[in-house]
């Protein structure tokens, strides 16, 4: 063992304690430790400093806390490489086939729509923010089959107009299927701000870019029996009054249909608006209710029945997934051209709404008894007075428009939907995913 290493174990291990050796080579020593104290220190301030500041910024945080402002996150999009996924995913595979653009397609319908899209051929690419309304890994999972089948999903807002006229540079689409959406009726009481967002201001994004791009695509949207709102003639017509929304949802759907006139009107872009009743199935939408339903009956967790005044029941026109798809189809492959071009109108161009509904109206607590019967459990029942939520009493579309136009005819009642969302459930969840909420 050296001297130098005898002095350092002669450093008392107490500061307060520590006396000064007058030998100058540990005193040099001494200096030198100091001032790597000092600057390890500061090193570590300024680190943290920035760490703070990074934490901080809204737009480089993965998952910020504020749910109003989940689509600030930043994507990484361009390069070569992501262009040439771009391309390939959107390549047109049949005779006849239609290139699409389809916003929100990790979602519960644009999944299936995409997936539907691929199989006949067509070329899709899809468009979602993965924001976390909802479990996140749902959407995750519903990307992982899509890619599967060839599908790759843009991760971006859109919000975001330079994302979406690359999209149109890479690919002349024919036509856009747009579903993204903030959805659900209640939780616009929670975060109307969302809903704002994506609903009106993401719309009129899009339709800009649309309307600038050349060719201008045919535009097939969703829109939703909840612009019916307060409507009590039934069963609903796309010629009854939607002038009385019940939910702030509700609200921006409406506007959204009268945006899409605007846009028709002014830049002659062909316009589809698709009433959506109720859609239920397959990879759905934890925050429905026939959805947390199944997983708090599973659970032995009471659910809360919403039942109107008098012991009025409360009703919905359940859609399976499989007929919407159908519908959603339809509706692509009847949409006219666009007739503008240079963000200039030439001509008049075509202007829907259609109900997409399945016409037969059931009341909520009948939907519980089958999901019992399926699950082979009793819930819990608690019987509540509708809340003012934004929820209507009930739904029923008319669809004889949509039957002459669109050849639509859905053939999938709830019992045998719900049977085929309950075994997908099973499937899905003992796979050691938790049913997240
Ligand atoms: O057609 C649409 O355009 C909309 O359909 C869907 O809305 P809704 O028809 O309200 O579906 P959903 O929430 O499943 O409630 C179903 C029933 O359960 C009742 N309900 C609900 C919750 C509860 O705790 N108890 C209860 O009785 C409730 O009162 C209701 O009667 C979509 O979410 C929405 O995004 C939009 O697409």
């Amino acid at each position: 063992m050296s001297k130098q290493m005898s002095h350092l174990d002669n450093i008392p291990s107490t500061p307060g304690k520590f006396k000064m050796d007058k030998s100058p080579y540990i005193h040099n020593w001494l200096r030198w430790h100091s001032s790597l104290a000092k600057l390890t220190f500061w090193s570590f301030m300024f680190l943290g400093l920035i760490l703070i500041f990074f934490f901080r910024s809204p737009s480089s945080n993965p998952l910020p806390q504020d749910p109003s402002r989940r689509s600030l996150r930043t994507y990484n999009w361009g390069g070569p490489a992501w262009e040439k996924r771009v391309r390939s995913s959107a390549r047109i595979r049949s005779r006849n086939g239609i290139s699409v653009l389809v916003t929100g397609a990790a979602g519960f319908v644009g999944t299936h729509v995409s997936a539907t899209l691929k199989r006949r051929g067509d070329g899709v690419l899809g468009l979602d923010n993965f924001n976390d309304y909802y479990d996140p890994s749902l959407k995750r999972a519903r990307q992982a089959l899509l890619e599967r089948s060839g599908v790759f999903i843009v991760e971006g807002d859109i919000n975001d107009s330079a994302l979406l006229r690359k999209l149109f540079e890479v690919v002349a689409f024919t036509h856009v299927m747009h579903l993204a959406a903030q959805a659900g009726v209640r939780y616009a009481m929670e975060n109307p701000g969302s809903y704002v967002h994506s609903n009106i201001a993401g719309f009129v994004n899009l339709l800009e870019v649309c309307k600038s791009a050349n060719p201008q695509p045919a535009i097939v949207w969703a829109s939703s029996s909840s612009v019916y709102g307060l409507n009590t003639k039934v069963p609903f017509s796309e010629r009854d009054r939607t002038d009385q929304p019940a939910s702030l949802y509700a609200a921006t759907k409406k506007a959204g249909e009268e945006i899409a006139h605007t846009y028709n009107h002014i830049y002659g872009l062909s316009l589809t608006g698709l009433r959506f009743f109720t859609v239920y199935g397959p990879w759905g939408r934890p925050d429905m209710a026939y959805f947390f339903f199944t997983r708090d009956i599973l659970k032995g967790k009471s659910i809360s029945i919403f039942e109107a005044a008098n012991q009025g029941t409360v009703a919905r026109d359940f859609t399976y997934i499989d007929d919407i798809v159908k519908g959603c189809l339809a509706a692509l492959d009847t949409a006219e051209k666009s007739t503008g071009s240079g963000g200039k109108k030439k001509g008049p161009a075509q202007l829907r709404v259609f109900n997409l509904g399945s016409t037969s109206p059931v009341p909520v607590s009948d939907l519980v008894s089958i999901l019992e019967r399926l699950l082979k459990v009793n819930a819990k029942r608690n019987i509540m007075k509708l809340p003012r939520n934004g929820d209507v009493r009930f739904t029923h579309a008319n669809i004889s428009l949509a039957q002459r136009e669109l050849g639509y005819k859905p053939s999938t009642d709830l019992q045998t939907g719900l049977k085929k969302f309950v075994r997908w459930y099973l499937s899905y969840y003992s796979g050691g995913k938790k049913a997240a909420g």
